[in-house]
């Protein structure tokens, strides 16, 4: 059986990874969907589909799945996100999600959606890495080793900190 599991992973953590390693138990391949793909360079997105791809997929390569890393760009329109996901995704039978909008939209769509209870939510979240970078707190024992070489090789903390200095559109983190 083939799953799909989808975030902004922004950045990937070691929350997404516990999750992923929990629906390794149920799948034998996962299409891992980097969500809101055409979005960079904001504090709530700071880093580009491709730094993603390269995040999720050094993440996930010890364990013992076959994954495939799909970024998929938003719609404008809910009501066909599915279809639009699925027409970029290898077939799968099964969705993982916590996502309320997400999980909607593919129980709507006759997709099966299995949940899984959040991990260390406290400390295990993207605005609260991307806040721990910005004011130099400890985020690298938060994420996945790959992900930290990943980040440094690109120079993320120090965009995420000029995005954070110069953001006039009042994003929020
Ligand atoms: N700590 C966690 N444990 C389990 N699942 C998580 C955890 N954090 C996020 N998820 C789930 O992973 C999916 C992708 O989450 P997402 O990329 O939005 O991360 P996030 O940590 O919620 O980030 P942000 O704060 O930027 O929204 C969602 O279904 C989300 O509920
Ligand atoms: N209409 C749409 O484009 C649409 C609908 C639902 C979810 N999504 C995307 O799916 C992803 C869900 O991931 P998160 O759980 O990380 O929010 C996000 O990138 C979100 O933008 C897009």
């Amino acid at each position: 059986m083939r799953g799909f599991y989808i975030g902004r992973f922004q950045p990937f953590h070691d929350g997404h990874l516990h999750m992923v390693e929990e629906i390794a138990e149920e799948v034998d391949e996962l299409v891992l969907g980097i969500g809101s793909a055409g979005d960079s360079h904001s504090t709530r997105n700071p880093f580009t589909a491709g730094e993603r791809v390269m995040m999720v997929t050094k993440a996930v390569e010890d364990l013992d799945l076959t994954t495939y890393v799909v970024p998929i760009e938003d719609l404008e329109r809910n009501s066909v996100w599915v279809s639009h996901v699925q027409s970029m995704s290898p077939a799968f039978q099964v969705a993982y999600s916590n996502n309320p909008l997400v999980i909607r939209l593919f129980e709507e769509a006759g997709v099966e959606v299995r949940q899984s209870p959040m991990f260390r939510r406290d400390v295990l979240e993207g605005t609260e890495l991307r806040e721990r970078m910005i004011h130099d707190r400890d985020w690298q024992t938060l994420v996945p080793d790959a992900v930290v070489e990943v980040i440094e090789e690109t120079d993320g903390v120090d965009r995420i900190r000029r995005i954070a200095e110069t953001d006039s559109n009042g994003n929020s983190l």
